[in-house]
């Protein structure tokens, strides 16, 4: 790459990833961030990642709905992940969401600009804002939108094209609702504690985010990552994938595939979990990478307890054995931010 000059961040990040490709350029730096492959090859593992039966939690037979709570610990606590199925969200929803998203990114770059963010904030379509310098910058555009509670929408973020956007982001963000309240009473469940105590901990004014992330073909996805490698700053993600392979988590120091199954959302503990369990259920790090023949599309939905509420370790899981790792902590969400900007995790904050 010598002799071919590095344009700043705000530049390069003022245009998207999906043009650069259009018009056939080749990644540069800030873009390239793997110079090395040592660590690359062992994906070639058979996937191993857990999958729930979330239906069988509320079976009639008792020892079905233990047995299945018993798996959904132990994948939380090993893996950090899981994907669920029996979630009671139809494939053919799932499908719609996959195809407004499809259908947004496709449309042409003026009209996707219409709800253009600046390089130095969140919300809206483009790239993640500026990172500190040294770091790299993904390749894949997005488009990120508060979408509960409902006053925190900013309606020049949501797309009116496809004409059916809104309408179905607003059904996935209820039917996101219910499967939070879901999975939050079922991991409870799953350490013995009382159904309620992580919804409680996320609070009424929990907040979802949505980022549809379009990773676009890359004829070098040697040099480049869809997205780096990450921990989400959030209480837990939902990751709705199209079937396109790309994403990955780390296990024992392994890149593990997660295989797109087309009825199955994944669900990925974040920080937050990891501190309101005491470190009992791992926040799972994962990245993704590119692909030279086909466009990947995933939707994330970031479930984020509500502002300024103060979350921490269930005293439930602290006793001598186990003793309290993790303080009280608010905001972490914001703190976990200012890291990631520099390439690092930000959990060691929250450690006694
Ligand atoms: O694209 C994916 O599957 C993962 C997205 C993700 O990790 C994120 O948006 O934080
Ligand atoms: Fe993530």
């Amino acid at each position: 790459m010598a002799g071919i000059s590095v344009l700043p961040a705000e530049v390069l990040l003022a245009k998207r990833v999906q043009e650069m490709v259009l018009y056939g350029e080749e990644p540069q730096p800030p873009h390239i961030c793997r110079d090395d492959c040592t660590d690359e090859d062992v994906s070639v593992m058979p996937s191993l990642i857990p999958i729930i039966d979330l239906s069988l939690l509320s079976s009639l037979e008792p020892s079905t709905s233990h047995e299945e709570l018993h798996k959904l610990r132990s994948a939380l606590c090993s893996w950090g992940c899981f994907q669920a199925i029996g979630h009671g969200i139809p494939k053919s929803f799932l499908d719609k969401i996959r195809q407004v998203a499809k259908e947004f990114f496709e449309q042409p770059m003026e009209e996707k600009k219409k709800h253009a963010k600046g390089v130095y904030e969140f919300e809206g379509y483009g790239a993640d804002p500026v990172p500190a310098e040294g770091q790299s910058l993904d390749w894949s555009d997005r488009l990120f939108l508060d979408v509960y509670p409902e006053d925190r929408r900013k309606p020049k973020f949501w797309p009116e094209n496809p004409t059916s956007f809104r309408e179905v982001l607003e059904e996935y963000t209820l039917k996101m609702r219910m499967l939070t309240e879901l999975v939050s009473k079922a991991m409870a469940k799953s350490l013995n504690l009382e159904e309620n105590c992580f919804l409680d901990q996320f609070g009424e004014q929990a907040v979802l985010q949505a980022r549809f992330n379009y990773y676009s073909r890359c004829q070098r996805p040697d040099l480049v990552l869809g997205l780096k490698a990450h921990a989400d700053g959030s209480g837990y993600t939902i990751i709705l994938q199209n079937d396109v392979e790309g994403l990955q988590v780390q296990k024992d120091k392994n890149w593990i595939t997660v295989p797109p199954i087309s009825d199955a959302l994944l669900i990925l503990m974040a920080d937050q979990m990891e501190i309101m369990t005491n470190g009992i259920f791992k926040s799972a790090v994962h990245r993704v990478l590119t692909n030279t023949e086909k466009e990947r599309i995933s939707v994330a939905v970031f479930y984020t307890p509500e502002p300024k509420k103060e979350i921490g370790p269930e005293e439930g899981l602290i006793n001598e054995e186990r003793p309290r790792i993790f303080k009280k902590v608010k905001d972490y969400a914001d703190i976990h931010w200012g890291y990631y900007q520099q390439g690092k995790r930000a959990l060691h904050v929250a450690r006694v």
